[in-house]
């Protein structure tokens, strides 16, 4: 049975609806708080923290035989966690104390925020700042190893291989993204940086914030130099992935906002990876 918390004393004088039985007999797989902004610490590959912005979703399952959830211990336990580092483990954490707070079977997390990695332009040698969206995702069972995913969208330049063997001069390119979430074996771990770089390798040119003319000229001719079409993306990308240490499982999906089109060029694969 259900407890309540009774360390209030106006609680304790306040009927507690949520507690109460619900007829229907349904059963709720996910019920919680999403829209939840927060700072959070996240560990950085060079041994800091960064402090982001962080989007959060945070469910429980509810048996069919209550009307409520507690919504307030959601909150209550994603304030203890705000501006404490958080990773894979915290996270196994944070979802063990959900799953006991509101004596629930499974918990799932997701977290979305802004990473930001600095990018030095090619020729220039300049610094400055790139954003990458993020997200931690995880679910948990009571008594089971946690499910941990890790997901990241990262912007390139591609240039269309058809448009330059075709074109006397010129060729058509774009920005894209390829979205990548990855789930590696229990103990494995990749640093947002490392997989960041992997990925950037993979489009006919990165981008960066800062560049100028002389570095405008490299990029220009480095992705003229390194056409691709969002599957080469894809597939280069896909033989990246299987590479990286531990890697059990990896989605993606490339999208080219096309520049002679108002319509996006889209691919998307995912795969299982032998160990
Ligand atoms: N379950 C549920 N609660 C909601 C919803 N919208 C708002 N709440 C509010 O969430 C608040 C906190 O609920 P509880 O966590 O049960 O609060 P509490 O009983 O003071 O806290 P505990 O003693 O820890 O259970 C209440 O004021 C609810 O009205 C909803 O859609 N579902």
């Amino acid at each position: 049975m259900r407890q309540t918390t009774q360390g209030c004393s106006t609680n304790s004088t306040i009927k507690d609806v949520q507690n109460s039985c619900d007829e229907r007999g349904i059963a709720i797989q996910k019920v919680g708080v999403s829209d939840v902004h927060l700072p959070f610490l996240i560990k950085t590959k060079s041994g800091s923290f960064q402090s982001v912005l962080a989007k959060i979703k945070l469910t429980v399952d509810l048996p069919q035989e209550f009307k409520g959830t507690h919504m307030s211990r959601f909150i209550e336990i994603l304030s203890d966690w705000s501006q404490k580092p958080v990773s894979c483990r915290e996270i196994g954490y944070m979802l063990t104390d959900t799953i006991d707070r509101l004596q629930a079977q499974r918990a799932h997390i997701d977290i979305n925020f802004k990473y930001f990695i600095e990018k030095m332009a090619p020729v220039s040698g300049l610094k400055s700042m790139l954003d990458y969206d993020c997200v931690f995702s995880a679910n948990l069972v009571r008594g089971e190893h946690l499910d941990f995913m890790f997901g990241i969208t990262v912007p390139f330049t591609s240039l269309c291989p058809c448009s330059k063997e075709i074109s006397l001069y010129g060729a058509h390119n774009q920005r894209g993204i390829m979205r990548v979430k990855i789930k590696q074996h229990p103990g494995k771990f990749i640093w947002i940086e490392d997989l960041a770089e992997m990925m950037e390798e993979q489009g006919s040119c990165q981008v960066y914030p800062l560049l100028k003319r002389g570095d405008e000229k490299y990029v220009t001719e480095k992705a003229y130099e390194n056409p691709k079409f969002v599957e080469d993306v894809l597939r280069d990308l896909v033989l990246t992935l299987r590479k990286i240490d531990g890697v059990q499982w990896f989605e993606i999906e490339c999208e080219n906002y096309e520049s002679i089109h108002n319509h996006s060029a889209y691919a998307a694969h995912n795969e299982c990876v032998e160990s």
